[in-house]
């Protein structure tokens, strides 16, 4: 049966409404959801681990007798680590050393370093760059197992240098995942919790007897995770509320069209909400493409998560060039951007708002979700317009140095004491003026 995937023509009538109801997802909105989260949250706080042990059986299907059971140790993780067969190992540290080696570059660039700077009169300034101390990094595993989460998540927050990284994953029917356990002993993560959902976050947010409070809560996760997280953000850190999966394929038309539709299906792939777009100034190698989904679909083990995603939320452009192209991709904001096309720098550079870029024709999305070296913790619903990758920035927070001279504070002290007179602060303004000679 082939999909009746939406096909939108940018020159037609009403198009821009059209690509907006196409493009509508709103995260966090049910509230449903909202509500069930925010029970289980006030129920961690109040409870503890007595809560987070009922949760876990209840949503998990386990038996355990107490949250410390639930932790698994070093040595599981190293044996994990060395049962993995040759190649899969091989490939995990190949993706781990590449991910590090990427966030041992941008710790660099980013001015991790801080900033210091002596004005005239002897008065110091400047930043001081900090790693957190503690973080909880979630990592799915409700119905599908995310090895290359836990690298993604793990790994820039040790490059930034925090000291523990503490990391739930649930296990439903107590079925660990041996290449999530591997990835963790790989990426240094301390300790490991098999527990889920908002119960985890709950947990991490407020901490129990069994599981430390953390400052900082990263990692994707489903709606009850992102509701949970939502709700305990200024009690902790987060980064983001990742929203499903998305991918948006800009194409000149001349990259073999079997590659453009697999690539639209590597998304697709993840959960019914994700989203494919392709965006092509070429009709006829849109048919191609539209062919192309219809031969490979039925050879995939989730042809009908790829059928619902696509049938619901993509859709095949036609614009009028790579130039609308490019303006539409910059209003989309979209998780992964693909240019597909001859000298893509062209058309990368007239791209302002993406997750992140994926150049040329042999850049396929998949290859930044595992291996590539970049973060795939990425901002999605629009949200690439104000926001950025996970990096290790994220795991890094920044003080203030202000070190007046004596020279500098009877500067200083005038301004302040007339500001803080104008504000009707009067401690202020005196603090400022005893320091005058
Ligand atoms: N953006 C990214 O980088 C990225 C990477 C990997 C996965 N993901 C996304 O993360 C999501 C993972 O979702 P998932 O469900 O597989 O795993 P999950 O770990 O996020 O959720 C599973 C947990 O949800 C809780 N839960 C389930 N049903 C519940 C209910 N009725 N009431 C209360 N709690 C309930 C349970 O505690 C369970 O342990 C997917 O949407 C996937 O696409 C995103
Ligand atoms: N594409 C996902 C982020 O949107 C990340 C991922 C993990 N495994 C495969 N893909
Ligand atoms: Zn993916």
């Amino acid at each position: 049966m082939g999909i009746a995937i939406r096909k939108l023509d940018s020159t037609d009538a009403g198009f821009r409404q059209k690509l907006s109801s196409v493009l509508a997802f709103e995260a966090g909105e049910d509230e449903a959801i909202d509500r069930a989260a925010a029970g289980i949250l006030a129920d961690v706080k109040a409870r503890g681990d007595a809560a987070v042990l009922e949760y876990t059986n209840r949503f998990d299907r386990l038996s355990a007798t107490a949250v410390s059971a639930l932790e698994i140790g070093q040595d599981e993780l190293k044996k994990a680590l060395d049962g993995l067969p040759a190649a899969r190992r091989a490939a995990l540290q190949t993706a781990a050393d590449r991910v590090r080696a990427y966030h041992e570059r941008q710790k660099k660039e980013c001015g991790s370093d801080g900033f210091l700077y002596t004005e005239a009169d002897g008065t110091v300034l400047g930043q001081k760059v900090t790693p957190l101390d503690r973080v909880g990094i979630y990592v799915p595993g409700g119905k599908a197992a995310y090895p290359s989460s836990v690298l993604m998540n793990a790994i820039p927050a040790k490059v930034a240098g925090v000291q523990e990284v503490i990391m739930v994953v649930p296990t439903p029917d107590g079925v660990k995942n041996e290449l999530v356990l591997a990835a963790a002993a790989i990426a240094g993560v301390d300790r490991v919790f098999t527990i889920g959902g908002a119960q985890a976050v709950g947990a991490l947010a407020y901490g129990t007897d069994t599981i430390p409070q953390v400052d900082k809560i990263v990692g994707p996760g489903n709606a009850y995770v992102a509701a949970a997280k939502r709700r305990v953000f200024g009690t902790v850190g987060i980064d983001m509320i990742a929203g499903p999966s998305e991918i948006l394929v800009i194409c000149d038309g001349s990259t073999d069209p079997d590659w453009i539709a697999m690539d639209l299906f590597s998304q697709a792939e993840h959960d019914e909400l994700a989203q494919s777009i392709l965006l092509c100034p070429d009709a006829d190698y849109i048919a191609r493409v539209e062919a192309s989904i219809n031969k490979q679909l039925d050879a995939m083990p989730r042809k009908d998560v790829i059928r619902t995603s696509l049938t619901d939320r993509g859709a095949l452009v036609k614009v009028r060039d790579m130039d609308e192209a490019c303006e539409i991709a910059n209003a989309i904001a979209a998780e992964h951007l693909e240019i597909s096309a001859e000298q893509p720098q062209q058309w990368a550079d007239k791209i302002r708002h993406a997750g992140a870029m994926f150049l040329g024709r042999f850049s396929s999305e998949a290859l930044g979700d595992y291996c590539a070296g970049p973060n795939h913790v990425l901002p999605t619903s629009r949200t690439a317009r104000f926001s950025s990758p996970l990096g290790v920035y994220d795991f890094q927070k920044r003080s203030s140095i202000i070190q007046v001279s004596e020279a500098g504070a009877q500067t200083l002290g005038k301004v302040a004491a007339e500001l803080a007179y104008g504000e009707g602060l009067q401690a202020h303004a005196r603090s400022a003026e005893l320091r005058l000679k």
